[in-house]
């Protein structure tokens, strides 16, 4: 693990009388992708808004590269790129005008300004399309001029909000394939309530529900949370009684969807299928189909805030 680029601590916001977060604490190495899961009202874009500086929170800290956030917010925000949920891109400028513009926003030097944004047009893939208006261009691309932007000034730490939103399936692997890449630099957070966008793109994750952090590792250790632990079966002539499914080695609990589909909750995975089959064979209960269910992503954040 590298040094710490990011470091939230005690972070809480309220905006009226109700707390959107409380008490989060996390910390984000200098390179990799973290992601920022939650469901819709978690906290996340709170969080987010704190982070770069759009939204200052009602209590604690957040220091980007060693710099305190609220007392020095000028230079803390020079480590930031960020690319809101909808990119901030002007449509009647090409993608020059446009990377040359941000790139003079973010007060990179008007001499370094031609190398900055032939830069950042490499690495998005997008020099190829300079001189494009950026309303001619697809929805992917789009994307990747507001990713262009994002890292215009070649910051130590990008935030992108739901960067995949509204894309094609095409446009999300290119955009997730980018995202890797450009972390290979530095660090990436991204916001998202898309379970397989965080399994896919991410190597740590953070999880917040209800303002509250409830998971926080790598991504190891969330799949062990996604495991599944519920076969979903169809017998047409299964045994009326649960103690025959339960006396299954690993079986928990019987749910009887109806007379011929069963949910059968186990625990560990080690030859269930196969401990399932063989006792419907061996008693002619006439096992029409068994899969394996994942868990929805709503059980999993019930799991993790302790619902369950
Ligand atoms: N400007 C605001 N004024 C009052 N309450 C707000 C404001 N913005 C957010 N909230 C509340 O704070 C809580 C957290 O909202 P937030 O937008 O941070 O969640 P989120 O995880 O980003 O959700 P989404 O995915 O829907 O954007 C919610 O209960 C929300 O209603």
């Amino acid at each position: 693990m590298g040094n710490k680029i990011v470091e939230v601590k005690h972070l809480s916001h309220r905006y009226s009388v109700d707390w959107a977060i409380k008490d989060i604490n996390f910390e984000i190495d200098s390179k990799g992708v973290f992601g920022l899961l939650g469901s819709n009202g978690a906290g996340k874009s709170t969080t987010m808004n704190i982070i770069c500086n759009v939204l200052t929170q009602t209590e604690g800290e957040v220091f980007i590269n060693g710099v305190d956030l609220r007392h020095d917010p000028i230079k803390a925000k020079k480590f930031i790129g960020f690319l809101p949920q909808k990119a901030p891109l002007h449509m009647d400028m090409t993608v020059d005008e446009y990377l040359y513009h941000c790139a003079d926003i973010r007060l990179v030097p008007k001499s370094e300004i031609p190398v900055a944004v032939e830069r950042a047009k490499a690495k998005c893939g997008i020099s190829h399309f300079s001189k494009r208006v950026i309303s001619n261009l697809s929805g992917g691309y789009q994307q990747r001029v507001g990713i262009a932007q994002s890292i215009i000034h070649n910051p130590l730490f990008v935030i992108l909000d739901e960067p995949t939103n509204g894309l094609d399936p095409n446009q999300i692997l290119e955009i997730r394939h980018l995202i890797h890449e450009i972390a290979e630099e530095r660090a990436v957070l991204i916001s998202t309530h898309i379970l397989p966008e965080v399994q896919a793109v991410c190597d740590c994750i953070m999880m917040i529900e209800h303002g509250k952090m409830v998971f926080k590792g790598s991504i190891e250790e969330f799949n062990n949370y996604m495991e599944p632990s519920v076969l979903l079966v169809i017998m047409h002539n299964a045994p009326m009684d649960d103690a025959k499914f339960m006396s299954i080695e690993g079986i928990e609990r019987v749910e009887r969807l109806t007379k011929t589909r069963f949910r059968l909750h186990f625990k560990g995975d080690n030859g269930i299928v196969k401990r399932v089959v063989d006792q419907a064979v061996n008693n002619s209960w006439h096992l029409r189909e068994i899969s394996l269910e994942k868990e929805s992503l709503d059980k999993v954040f019930a799991k993790l805030s302790g619902k369950l």
